[in-house]
């Protein structure tokens, strides 16, 4: 995992609910090691709370440019990623692995990888945050098709 292929460091903002303490942080972890800029919008506590409060606090640091990636971390890795696909300018993936990481960033131009921290591993989860950090989008016909997931207004 390694930000070396920017100009400067990559601010990742991560966020996640309870459930999603132990790995949020266990990926916050690696990503600082990694030298990246790490924004945290918590949770840093095993209290209870509502993982759409944290999904709306990460998708808009990385649609008004913020952060570059966000990272979501609840249960299952999916109320998360549904809140966080409700902005117009996210692109929000569940990931079980390194492959989904690399095609959803090559073909989907994804910006926020979610996890589940009840259905996935810490050495899965890093494998393929890394995948997916390490991975350009590849445009052409998947720019396309991109353009057609939003509604008009
Ligand atoms: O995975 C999730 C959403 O998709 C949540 O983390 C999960 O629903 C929280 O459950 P509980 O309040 O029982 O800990």
């Amino acid at each position: 995992m390694s930000p070396t292929s920017s100009p400067g460091p990559l601010t990742i903002a991560i966020g996640g609910d309870h459930a999603g303490l132990p790995l949020k942080t266990i990926l916050q972890e690696a990503l600082a090691a990694a030298g990246y800029t790490v924004c945290d919008f918590g949770t840093n506590s095993n209290d209870s709370v509502d993982y759409p409060d944290f999904a709306h606090q990460v998708s808009a640091a990385v649609e008004q440019g913020r952060a570059a990636f966000g990272v979501l971390v609840c249960g299952t890795g999916i109320g998360i990623q549904i809140a966080a696909n409700r902005h117009p300018g996210i692109r929000a993936a569940v990931l079980h692995s390194a492959t989904e990481a690399r095609l959803t960033r090559a073909h989907n131009d994804a910006n926020i990888a979610c996890f589940g921290a009840r259905t996935t591993g810490p050495e899965v989860a890093l494998d393929a945050l890394k995948a997916f950090l390490a991975t350009e989008f590849e445009g052409g016909r998947h720019a396309r098709r991109l353009a057609k997931i939003n509604l008009p207004a």
